[in-house]
């Protein structure tokens, strides 16, 4: 019987221990605050960034949305971070990507404070990611809401090897980092790598994060592996599907998670986590 992990499901379950920190939280007067910044109106990001609003709203998070201008400069965007950074009320700060080309994305991430850097892309965060520090620190919500389904099912972790396929800033490295804290044995390959299919069937455990539709297919998987799908594959039919050619790998997998319904609402659900994060440590430092 292969398990599909349902990250609706996982995402409701992490929400309402979420919502519980938030209660517990505003018996002492405090409220978590998010802030979400986005440039231009590019459909797809209007939609993530209305969905982030609205389940921070239904958990008790303050959450604002900056909306700018397509033409903002790269000034003006430092600008408004740096006003966020300041504002005492505002514990997470995530800057929406993809931002219009004439800014310097990277730039803007590394103006966001360490302590408020929701998204976990900050260079002191993801050097502490990569280096296994001890201590507090956001890690990139997808990697990190994957690491939650991992665990959700309760098969030990330790010495499986673990195949990423992609090697993006905001999934595969992070992605990589974390099963290698979690020790397992973990091999990262990506589009440059003319037989990634020779190290996709040796994985215990499958993260593919390519954004090439049904890239990965039933004898590319070892029988009984666990299979992480983290594409987001809009067809030309405007359905969205994965990185996994989900119908064929389910019938080979020990376990597999769905596009829609799996890494994409976990990504959501980890973002409040770790604002409500980010908030308790803030008050634990007591410089709030
Ligand atoms: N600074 C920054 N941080 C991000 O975390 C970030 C970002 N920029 N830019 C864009 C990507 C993408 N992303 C998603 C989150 C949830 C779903 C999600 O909920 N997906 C639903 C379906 C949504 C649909 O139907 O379109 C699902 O998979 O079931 C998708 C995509 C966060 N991102
Ligand atoms: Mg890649």
């Amino acid at each position: 019987m292969t398990t599909i992990i349902d990250g609706k499901q996982l995402a409701r379950d992490l929400n309402a221990q979420t919502q519980a920190r938030v209660t517990r939280l505003a018996q002492r007067g405090v409220v978590p605050g998010l802030a979400v910044i986005i440039v231009g109106a590019d459909p797809a990001s209007s939609i993530y960034v209305r969905n982030k609003h609205r389940k921070a709203g239904q958990l008790g998070i303050h959450s604002v949305v900056r909306e700018l201008p397509a033409t903002t400069t790269q000034a003006e965007l430092l600008a408004v971070v740096a006003a966020y950074n300041a504002d005492p009320t505002v514990h997470g700060i995530l800057v929406q990507s993809p931002l219009p080309a004439q800014l310097d994305e990277r730039a803007i991430f590394n103006a966001i404070a360490p302590i408020k850097d929701v998204d976990g892309f900050h260079p002191v965060n993801t050097g502490k990611l990569f280096g296994n520090l001890p201590g507090h620190y956001p890690v990139s919500c997808t990697p990190q809401g994957i690491m939650t389904m991992l665990h959700s099912l309760h098969q030990p972790l330790a010495g499986k090897r673990a195949v990423v396929v992609g090697r993006s800033n905001i999934v595969g490295r992070p992605m990589a980092a974390l099963l290698l804290n979690a020790d397992l044995s973990v091999t990262v390959t990506h589009r440059h790598d003319p037989q990634i299919r020779d190290l996709t069937t040796l994985a215990d455990v499958l993260v593919v994060a390519t954004g090439v539709a049904h890239l990965i297919k039933a004898e590319d998987v070892k029988p009984g592996a666990i299979v992480i799908d983290v594409g987001m594959d809009r067809g030309a039919d405007g359905k969205l599907t994965g990185d996994v050619d989900f119908d064929a790998v389910k019938d080979v997998a020990g376990a597999i998670s769905p596009v829609p319904g799996g890494v994409g609402p976990m990504t959501i659900a980890t973002l409040m986590q770790q604002t409500v994060d980010l908030c308790e440590w803030s008050e634990q430092r007591g410089n709030n």
